[in-house]
């Protein structure tokens, strides 16, 4: 062997290491597609835009049954249909396969339609974690014109938490008296534990004077300030996968294991809910993801 060349067994293990590297990286994309962190769709863009990306390395029966609806008797009879291999990969499809499947993407498990700026009412809602107050907090540091509404919740106060200013900390007897006089625009009962409500009065008066109101709320809470004012802008915050919105769940240190799990199972089910919500947006950076939000104020 020549001097300075290295020897084979280091081509080769330096080779099988990035084999797995691009399967890892191929199977956190599955996971990303079977918990809705992204759409089949983005997916299939991705994959054009980059055939040697681990999208475009993806092959077409993995893309497939990452899917939630479709297991492997589906995916064949699918991929029978659109007249594709099950050995081509996403990046080498060809241009009539990709039409054909985008449409066929589309019939099916259409995206959401990104819908206009509506009203002057923000939700934010979005899974555990995710990073919701961070985001909110910085609106509200960057953003004095918007008014982030204060919540009434019957849990007590964290560290470092002051009355009126993160929450209301009230009792049960207070929240339900709250409830009956009518005073909460929405209220829900979140991860099983403790209840939380948006006062409706500040919001109304924030509102006549011109302002953008911006609630950080649960799921359940959205649902409700949609029936409750149809034009409000529902905006759903996505993490950039997976795995970092475990990684940021772990990280916080505010939840201990069981909790942890129940959390994610519940930001399973609220991340297959997101095509309710008109906007999406991707807490990969919280100042542009704040931007983002806070661009929707009129
Ligand atoms: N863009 C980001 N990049 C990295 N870390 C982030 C980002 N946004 C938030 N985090 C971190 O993620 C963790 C969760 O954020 P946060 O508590 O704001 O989430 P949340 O959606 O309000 O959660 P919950 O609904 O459980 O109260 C925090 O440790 C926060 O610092
Ligand atoms: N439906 C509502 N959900 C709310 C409200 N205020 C906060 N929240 C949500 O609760 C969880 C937990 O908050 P934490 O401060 O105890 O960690 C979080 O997802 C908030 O979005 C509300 O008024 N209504």
């Amino acid at each position: 062997m020549a001097e300075g060349q290295r020897p084979p067994e280091v081509d080769r293990v330096a080779a099988s290491r990035r084999a797995v590297a691009a399967r890892r990286e191929r199977a956190a994309l599955k996971r990303d597609v079977t918990t809705r962190v992204i759409t089949p769709q983005e997916l299939l863009r991705r994959a054009q835009s980059h055939p040697e990306s681990p999208a475009g390395a993806m092959r077409i029966t993995e893309f497939l049954t990452a899917i939630p609806a479709v297991g492997e008797g589906k995916r064949d009879r699918i991929l029978a249909s659109l007249e594709i291999s099950p050995v081509k990969r996403l990046g080498g499809l060809g241009v009539r396969q990709r039409v054909v499947l985008r449409r066929f993407l589309d019939e099916r498990w259409p995206e959401p339609a990104p819908r206009d700026a509506r009203s002057n009412l923000i939700v934010l809602a979005g899974p555990t974690a995710v990073g919701k107050g961070t985001v909110a907090a910085h609106i509200k540091a960057h953003h004095p014109e918007i008014l982030l509404s204060v919540s009434a919740t019957t849990r007590a106060p964290r560290p470092g938490e002051v009355d009126g200013e993160h929450y209301f900390f009230v009792d049960d007897a207070e929240f339900d008296r709250l409830i009956s006089s009518g005073e909460l625009l929405e209220h829900a009962t979140v991860h099983n534990a403790f209840r939380y409500g948006t006062p409706k009065a500040p919001i109304e008066s924030a509102l006549a004077e011109g302002r953008t109101v911006l609630l950080e709320i649960d799921l359940q809470g959205a649902r409700q300030v949609r029936e409750a004012a149809p034009d409000a802008n529902l905006v759903f915050l996505l993490p950039p996968s997976w795995d970092e919105l475990v990684q940021r769940l772990v990280g916080r240190g505010t939840e201990g294991e069981e909790e942890r799990t129940r959390r994610l199972k519940t930001a399973r089910r609220e991340l297959a809910s997101q095509g309710e919500f008109d906007h999406h947006v991707v807490n990969d950076d919280v100042a542009r993801a704040a931007a983002e939000v806070a661009a929707l104020a009129h």
